[in-house]
């Protein structure tokens, strides 16, 4: 419905006349604002708009942080800024504050396009940007967009056009440049890049470049990050003009270092432990932390996702949720989502979620994994201790990586002491998981993934003085996952496989002479022969050995496997033992070459033609060998005999009939899966439709103020109808009504609370079209 106020000519002008005359009040204020001499403690100290002062205050931000109260005015005034500060110090306002005034001050309206362009490095960390911005603007009549996700290029060229604030990770944006000719970028008055240094972590270096090279040498850029490095320096060269620093300096060139990166409210602690012993522990920590809201963070999703449904399946007596890169966006935002709202829980997660993310409340930050750098390692426990607010964090060293990585910590002032693990709190939990992989094929499968990662994070670590890649112990840590034995490991570049390539130049004949056995007879490869029924049983009996089924599963899953080219794995029990071979070596000279290859050295290797059969503990016989008639009286009647043998031996079809049976169910079992998970697929992009494009990302535009993002993305199990049905009305004030000077006509339109993106979406439309 909609209302309409009317004001005429001359009311308008006036109010455009008082518009002007606030705007230039409050610029001269900003030009007269000395940081060097007035360091503001309140939002309302500061040379800023009615409106945004509102949005802060119905947000409950009343009292500025230190970076907010140091960087504002300076970028209220114009400077290119680079800040650094601590994590959860407040950075979000500290850029968002300016960015909505410098477009009040210019009295944007929908008609100038884009005039600030907000880059993250990661979606979750967008979302929660335009979460804030969206209710500290709720006072201001701009449009906000979050670009994080593939779209409908014509979908998007007709609602992106009118983005006063845009928000998005750097490819996405990107593309956006390249691609919608309604992202037109010329006007642009700021240009933030948040987490600078995570963006350049992450290898978006160019793009960043590429993006930066698109827009107007005129524009404002504030660029912040938690902890500075070179590469943020350089990017600052190359992106900002005679800028201002702001916050703590670490190690850059002529920089202060202001003390510890990390907040004086965080108490950090180490502990030693060995590698195969952190899962124990980590179990008897989570056990012994019932009560408390944590992360634990892994360094690979593969771990994330071990760990997570094995402890699952233990159930360690508190809520556990996962989260990592793999998973699909709107599981992602669905389990943020859900920990943010929790006060009891552990979230097992990767570095996607160490920074920038905001969750409230988080007690405690363990780190099984030791960080690949320092950086990672602040970046990780800022996830608590979050605005002044007490956290603890832990970290597992294994001997070889503590003295070097505590040094690594000590140069930037971190010092966390060190705790020791009491006896009696120590308990094994590898029998419970040897136990559980044996039972689920799918479960020792993920344990062979999460080994591999592992392993491989070790091997291609940059700072080899912390990573010490030789002196793994994988056979016990594989053990300590529940695996029967170290899965084997070819790494790209290291020794075996330059034996390999030896072994495969040499001459063909001679390879095979190296692999005859004693009899002289070439040990074939089993695995070009036609198995037979028996090698099957003996393969499922051997529960070292992988059954059919699960090497099905194998199979299936390593096409979406992005290791698969750099490392492969194999059962250690399918690959011939060499130490047990019989020791010979290939001929070195041509001459011994050629007597090895002679016929009659060949013929006198080989001995007796004459055709035996291997027993069970693999003595030869004769293939008929019949038993002494004697022996087999002294068993007893030859008729009782026979039943016995044939009852035996139907006992024995039966069995193998029953595993048969088992793996035929177990095969339908996991194609009906299969089946199954491509319809939900299916149906999950049928549902996101349009608004979903490549990989279910999402991206929505709606005016400030239109509602909590985290609500809108929430996707809930009930269907789309239901979802419809729980909409509240609600009342959007679309006008400069709530502004105190408006140029435009009042104008109420009602609509519904957006609960989905779609939702939002929508409103969105109504709102542009309106
Ligand atoms: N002035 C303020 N008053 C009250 N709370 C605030 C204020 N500024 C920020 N906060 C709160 O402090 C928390 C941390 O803020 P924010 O996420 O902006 O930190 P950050 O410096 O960006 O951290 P990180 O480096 O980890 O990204 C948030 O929950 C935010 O709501």
């Amino acid at each position: 419905m909609a209302k309409k106020n009317k004001v005429n000519t001359s009311q308008r002008k006036t109010l455009r006349q008082k518009e002007d005359e606030y705007i230039e009040n409050l610029k001269t204020k900003i030009d007269e604002y000395n940081p060097k001499i007035t360091k503001a403690k309140f939002f309302k100290d500061l040379p800023i708009s009615d409106p945004t002062l509102k949005g802060l205050r119905e947000s409950s931000f009343i009292k500025l942080t230190e970076i907010q109260a140091d960087s504002i005015p300076v970028s209220l005034q114009g400077h290119d800024v680079l800040a650094a500060a601590k994590t959860g110090s407040g950075k979000t306002l500290a850029f968002l504050v300016p960015v909505i005034e410098k477009l009040y001050r210019e009295k944007w309206t929908e008609f100038d396009g884009l005039g600030a362009l907000i880059i993250s490095p990661t979606r979750e960390l967008a979302m929660q940007i335009y979460e804030v911005l969206t209710k500290i603007g709720s006072r201001t009549s701009f449009s906000a967009g979050l670009v994080i996700g593939g779209k409908d290029v014509k979908f998007e060229l007709e609602r992106i056009s009118r983005i006063n604030i845009l928000i998005g990770t750097p490819g996405r944006i990107l593309q956006h440049l390249d691609q919608a000719v309604g992202l037109n970028t010329s006007n642009l008055q700021m240009l933030v890049l948040d987490e600078a240094d995570r963006c350049l972590d992450m290898g978006f270096k160019k793009t960043l470049d590429a993006i930066v090279d698109t827009l107007s040498p005129s524009r404002q850029t504030l660029l912040f990050s938690a902890t500075q490095s070179q590469s943020v320096a350089d990017l600052a060269r190359l992106s900002l003009t005679d800028y201002k620093t702001v916050g703590t300096y670490d190690v850059m060139d002529g920089s202060v270092n202001k003390g510890p990166s990390t907040p004086e409210t965080l108490q950090q602690s180490y502990i030693e432990v060995p590698l195969a012993d952190k899962l124990d522990i980590l179990f008897s920590f989570i056990k012994s932390h019932l009560k408390c809201k944590m992360i634990v963070f892994l360094s690979s999703s593969k771990q994330v996702h071990f760990v997570y449904e094995t402890f699952r399946k233990m159930q360690p007596g508190i809520s556990l949720m996962h989260l990592h890169g793999r998973q699909k966006q709107r599981a992602r935002t669905e389990t943020l989502d859900k920990f943010n709202r929790a006060q009891q829980v552990c979230l097992f997660a990767t570095d996607v979620v160490a920074r920038g993310i905001d969750f409230p409340a988080v007690d405690w930050v363990v780190q099984v994994d030791c960080p690949e750098d320092v950086d990672t390692y602040i970046h990780r426990v800022g996830r608590c201790a979050r605005y002044g607010k007490k956290g603890k964090s832990l970290i597992m060293l294994t001997p070889q990586e503590q003295e070097t990585f505590l040094k690594r910590l000590q140069i930037r002032k971190i010092e966390p002491s060190k705790l020791n693990i009491k006896q009696s709190k120590k308990k094994s939990i590898k029998p419970q998981l040897q136990s559980l992989l044996f039972k689920d094929p799918e479960l020792k499968y993920l344990g062979q993934k999460a080994f591999i990662s592992y392993v491989r994070s070790i091997y291609v670590q940059k700072d080899k003085e912390v990573f010490k890649f030789d002196e793994l112990s994988t056979e016990e840590f594989a053990y300590s996952l529940g695996l029967p034995g170290a899965p084997k490991i070819k790494m790209k570049g290291m020794k075996t496989i330059d034996q390999a390539k030896e072994r495969k130049n040499a001459p063909r004949q001679l390879a095979f002479l190296s692999r005859t056995n004693e009899d002289g007879e070439i040990i074939e490869d089993k695995s070009k022969q036609p198995r037979t029924k028996y090698d099957k049983m003996f393969e499922r009996k051997n529960q070292t050995i992988l059954s059919e089924h699960y090497l099905n599963i194998t199979k299936a899953q390593a096409q979406e496997d992005e290791d698969d080219d750099f490392i492969s794995v194999r059962r250690t029990n399918h690959e011939i033992n060499e130490s047990e071979l019989p020791a010979l070596t290939l001929p070195s000279s041509r001459r011994a070459q050629k007597k090895a290859l002679s016929k009659k050295a060949s013929l006198s290797s080989k001995g007796n033609a004459s055709k035996v059969v291997f027993d069970d503990e693999g003595e030869a016989h004769p293939v008929y060998e019949l038993e002494g008639e004697e022996e087999f009286h002294k068993k007893g009647d030859a008729e009782v005999q026979k039943t016995e043998f044939l009852s035996k031996e139907s006992a024995v079809m039966a069995d193998i009939d029953g595993i048969d049976k088992q793996v035929a169910k177990e095969k339908k079992q996991e194609k009906k899966r299969k089946r199954l998970e491509a319809i939900r697929r299916e149906m999950e992009t049928a549902m996101e439709g349009d608004l979903s494009g490549d990989d279910g990302e999402g991206q929505s535009v709606a005016y400030l103020g239109t509602g909590n993002l985290s609500d809108d993305m929430h996707d809930d199990d009930m269907s789309e109808s239901e979802g419809h049905l729980k909409k509240k009305a609600r009342t959007v004030d679309y006008s400069h009504g709530n502004k105190p000077f408006s140029s435009v006509d009042d104008e109420i339109i009602e609509v519904e609370e957006p609960q989905t993106l779609e939702d939002l979406e929508s409103l969105t439309a109504k709102l542009i079209q309106g």
